[in-house]
């Protein structure tokens, strides 16, 4: 049974007008006519972009739109009032205040046809800018997170973990496409004299001096690690063992002569050297390893390339 005070029509139970009812509503509504011109905007509308109802009705809707989207959003109106489509548009825009702070807005929209037969724009407007700005945040921290993951803390070289991972790669790529690939092991010389003498601040100091120095002297293709305490790994790829000995003697001869400290202390590398031979990428690092130790074995301060 119905309520005696309800009509049993739903279309005739709302005792105000579609205005009163727009004028009421928390979020911000506003109508343009076809031309993109301000018609009727709601107290939420204005109260949102910091004008008064009557700074906004007569103005273009492009007031509140920043420079550089003006023309996109002249046509995105021109379009969705001539169009064909459902009629609707739920979009998310960068919309700009009366004081000129940007604010990120949801609009929803709608094509209405007025009692006059000509078309309008009606839409209603959330704003989400906190929102934004929280994703930004943490987008922000993830991506944080994410180069903390992969990268050395001291050096902001790859760390053993992302450098071992970038290895398999570059092997699995030089497999497929029959190119070259060299690693170089390198180990600093003597550092534990380092520290002993001088302290470990000193020494950590060394080992941030001598990763930039590997880091400026690389190619930009060429991958350094920090695979642990002191020693790093350098990932060639695309060289052939001859060219990468090259290299890799010519930072030798770098490093050796560029004091480190603000005391101006150098210090050595020794350098194991292998060529990929369609092996394990353990075993191409095994084999540069045992280069290394022969460098160390046969004095230090050199770069051996692994036996074939
Ligand atoms: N300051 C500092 N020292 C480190 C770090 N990681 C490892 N070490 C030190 O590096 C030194 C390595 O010493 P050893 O393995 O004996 O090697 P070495 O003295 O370089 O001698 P060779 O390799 O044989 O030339 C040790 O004293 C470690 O404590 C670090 O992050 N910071």
């Amino acid at each position: 049974m119905n309520h005696p005070n309800r009509p049993a029509s739903p279309s005739a139970c709302l005792p105000f007008t579609t205005a009163d009812v727009l004028r009421a509503t928390p979020l911000g509504a506003c109508v343009t006519d076809a031309d993109g011109f301000f018609e009727f905007v709601n107290p939420a509308y204005c109260e949102f972009y910091g004008y008064t109802q009557e700074e906004l009705v007569g103005q273009h809707f492009t007031l509140v739109v920043p420079k550089a989207s003006h023309s996109t959003m002249r046509h995105l109106h021109d379009d969705f009032i001539a169009g064909d489509d459902r009629g609707e548009l739920h979009q998310e825009w960068e919309v700009r205040r009366k004081d000129g702070q940007l604010r990120t807005i949801i609009a929803e929209a709608t094509r209405m046809i007025g009692d006059d037969g000509r078309p309008r724009k009606m839409t209603f407007i959330i704003d989400i800018s906190v929102r934004k700005r929280l994703e930004e945040r943490l987008r922000q921290a993830n991506e944080h997170l994410e180069h903390m993951a992969r990268h050395d803390p001291l050096t902001g070289l790859l760390n053993r973990r992302a450098g071992l991972a970038r290895l398999e790669e570059e092997v699995t790529r030089c497999r497929r496409y029959a190119s070259s690939l060299s690693v170089a092991m390198c180990d600093l010389d003597a550092f534990k004299a380092i520290n002993d003498t001088h302290g470990h601040a000193t020494g950590d100091a060394v080992l941030e001096a001598l990763s930039q120095l590997i880091r400026d002297d690389m190619r930009r293709t060429d991958i350094a690690v920090r695979l642990g305490g002191e020693e790093f790994l350098l990932i060639m790829p695309g060289v052939t063992p001859a060219s990468a000995e090259q290299a890799v003697d010519r930072l030798r001869r770098l490093i050796a002569e560029t004091p480190v400290t603000p005391q101006r202390l150098t210090v050595t590398i020794s350098v194991g050297l292998a060529g990929f031979d369609g092996e394990t990428p353990e075993r191409l690092l095994e084999h540069a390893d045992r280069a290394m130790y022969r460098a160390k074995r046969d004095g230090r301060n050199r770069v051996v390339k692994a036996a074939d």
